[in-house]
């Protein structure tokens, strides 16, 4: 079946100018530079196709390669898209790709310079596309389901610019480009709409997941600390005291600073604030990586270790303790000294809640104020 060149142009026309359109929209709001330049492959790729629409029509406005030629800035463009999405830098040699753009334009018009234009214009796009997918490859960190559509949809669609530039440059295929003749100008141009379509849809998706991650880790952290709070607390212990046994007990601490007030009171309120910034650097630097480590409110904390034999827990309270003490004892000068309460609720079954684990540590806790402060009281699982 013959397609009509025309009709597959404006369809083209019209879906990248949508997808333009859409990705400003998205950047007005997001303002990630992605974004943009992706917005901006797809309006250039509109001028382009519009601009071969009147070539094929006879109205030949700027040089007869200058329309297939903005395919290619298109796509350097959304290689410089992922490159900034993925917080990568891209080496200036793709500059290259510029220069030989601009070399291109000056290709004679013979029928026979069709084929190498379309070769080397095919080249291009997928040297360019398959690099922007091959960005795209998770380095530790897991991609979004739109990241990871946006990489098989780039490589898919370099693959079949790969083959055309070897169709077109290999084999005896007709190639009338400036009259959108040929079989291998017809698939390319249904291809080239469905690609528009798939990849717009597949960029819109990744830097809108990561907008909501982003708000979904600032809304589980303390804004002055940086650590968990209560209900990010809430929402993550379950799973982690679920895990504790007679052979792998668990534990939670629960810190009150001491005299913390006259911090505050004699020093100002930054000065208690970079005080409980240490804190919690503190806890960074002692705490091991699978523990879950809390900002409460005020000058409270609290720690879910999932290892929580008595005598690690005992060691690593008395390491903040000895630790806190000597920062407070350079940093401010206090009537009472400005120390560590913390009370420990051992776990070795999931009986009790995080609730009731609470309520166990703070009374360990409150018993620690009593005896005096700057003390650590452990509660035995037994005890529950
Ligand atoms: N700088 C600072 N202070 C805070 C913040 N949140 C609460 N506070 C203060 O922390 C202090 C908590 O004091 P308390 O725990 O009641 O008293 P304390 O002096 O620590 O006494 P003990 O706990 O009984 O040893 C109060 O003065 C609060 O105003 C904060 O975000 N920054």
């Amino acid at each position: 079946m013959a397609l009509d060149p025309s009709t597959l142009l404006i369809l083209t026309i019209a879906l990248a100018a949508a997808a333009s359109l859409y990705l400003t929209v998205e950047w007005s709001v997001v303002r990630e530079r992605s974004l943009l330049l992706w917005s901006s492959g797809f309006a250039i790729i509109t001028v382009g196709s519009f601009l071969a629409l009147l070539r094929s029509r006879g109205y030949l406005l700027v040089g007869i390669w200058f329309a297939n030629g903005l395919l290619i800035a298109a796509h350097a463009c959304f290689l410089a898209g992922v490159a900034g999405f993925m917080r990568t830098r891209i080496s200036r040699a793709w500059w290259l790709i510029a220069l030989l753009w601009l070399l291109m334009l000056l290709l004679p018009t013979h029928a026979w310079w069709s084929r190498v234009m379309l070769g080397l214009q095919s080249l291009m796009i997928a040297v360019l596309t398959l690099r922007a997918s091959s960005l795209l490859r998770p380095h530790g960190a897991s991609l979004s389901v739109g990241a990871v559509q946006l990489r098989y949809v780039l490589l898919i669609h370099g693959l079949f610019y790969l083959a055309k530039a070897v169709s077109a440059l290999a084999l005896g295929a007709v190639v009338d480009l400036a009259a959108f003749g040929g079989t291998l100008i017809q698939i390319s141009l249904v291809e080239g709409s469905m690609a528009v379509m798939l990849i717009a849809l597949s960029m819109t998706g990744t830097e809108r997941h990561r907008r909501e991650e982003r708000i979904g880790q600032l809304a589980a952290r303390d804004p002055l600390t940086g650590l968990l709070n209560r209900r990010a607390l809430q929402a993550r212990a379950p799973a982690l005291i679920a895990q504790a046994s007679q052979a792998h007990p668990g534990a939670l601490l629960l810190i009150d600073i001491d005299n913390f007030k006259q911090v505050n009171d004699l020093h100002g309120h930054a000065a208690g604030d970079k005080l409980l910034e240490a804190l919690s650097t503190l806890l960074r630097e002692v705490l091991p990586d699978d523990a879950l480590a809390a900002r409460l409110g005020g000058d409270e904390f609290a720690i879910l270790l999932p290892d929580g034999r008595q005598a690690q827990v005992a060691h690593i309270g008395e390491q903040l303790r000895q630790a806190f003490v000597h920062v407070t004892q350079t940093a401010v000068a206090t009537p009472e000294a400005v120390s560590l309460s913390v009370g420990v609720s051992l776990f070795s079954t999931a009986a009790l809640d995080l609730a009731g684990l609470m309520a166990r540590a703070d009374a360990a806790l409150y018993e620690a104020k009593r005896a005096g402060r700057n003390q650590i009281v452990i509660t035995p699982s037994n005890a529950a």
